[in-house]
């Protein structure tokens, strides 16, 4: 999936992932992850989430990653800030508040920027990227991130068959093989979400569910790459 896939979407304001209020798994299960206030949380893939703002309003510092510029710009004019904006690792660093954004892609962001991140938050990523992507993505911006990492994990499933990504369904198998033994990964809830949802109603999707995951980063991982 080309770049420019995600740079048209934000071109043509054509963002139906985008949510008007925090997740309700987010605000359900990220208390239990038990990270104290003041901690740095990674964000990739962030969009303009306002997941980011809750994570804010728990005391935490937050480190969004993001392809799309006009996704940042909008994140701190929606929220009446003016950003410092400088070139550094990964990307152009747009900082304001407990906010600091990076312009850039989240595969290439170096480890030092990972490296006192304590939690890592990820809603609407790892299902954002067909297959391979999510190979590239988990053996690259995760595996970045330090020991003892923790990390809630949001994913989608329903009959790959039965609709194109993206979003891309992603089952509970996939998700211990592609992060684990490097983290530790538990189910916290899966909850059929169907008829919430008419839009895969209407691409002919017979089931679709959405399920929490709590990761942590084990000791002992390879360097990171
Ligand atoms: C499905 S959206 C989800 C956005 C956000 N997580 C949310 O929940 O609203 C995926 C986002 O990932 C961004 N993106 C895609 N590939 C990326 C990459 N390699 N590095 C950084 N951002 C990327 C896209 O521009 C898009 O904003």
């Amino acid at each position: 999936m080309h770049p420019d896939f995600w740079l048209d979407r934000w071109r043509a304001n054509r963002i139906g992932f985008h949510r008007d209020t925090p997740l309700p798994l987010l605000v359900r299960h990220w208390p239990g992850l038990g990270l104290p206030a003041g901690s740095r949380v990674c964000v990739p893939l962030c969009g303009k989430s306002l997941d980011m703002v809750w994570l804010a309003e728990q005391g935490h510092r937050v480190l969004g990653i993001e392809l799309a510029t006009l996704a940042i710009e909008q994140f701190f004019d929606e929220r009446g800030l003016s950003p410092h904006v400088r070139p550094g690792p990964g990307g152009i660093h747009y900082r304001a508040g407990p906010w600091e954004l990076v312009a850039g892609d989240a595969f290439a962001i170096p480890a030092d920027l990972l490296a006192d991140c304590a939690g890592v938050y990820d809603r609407g990523a790892l299902i954002a990227l067909p297959s391979d992507m999510r190979a590239t993505y988990a053996r690259t911006t995760w595996r970045r991130l330090p020991a003892g990492c923790r990390g809630l994990l949001v994913t989608l499933k329903y009959p790959p068959h039965e609709k194109q990504g993206p979003p891309f369904p992603v089952d509970e198998d996939e998700v211990r093989v592609r992060f684990g033994p490097e983290w530790e990964v538990a189910l916290l809830e899966r909850r059929d979400i169907l008829a919430g949802e008419p839009s895969f109603q209407a691409e002919g999707v017979t089931a679709l569910s959405t399920a929490a995951y709590r990761l942590q980063r084990t000791p002992g991982n390879p360097p990171p790459r």
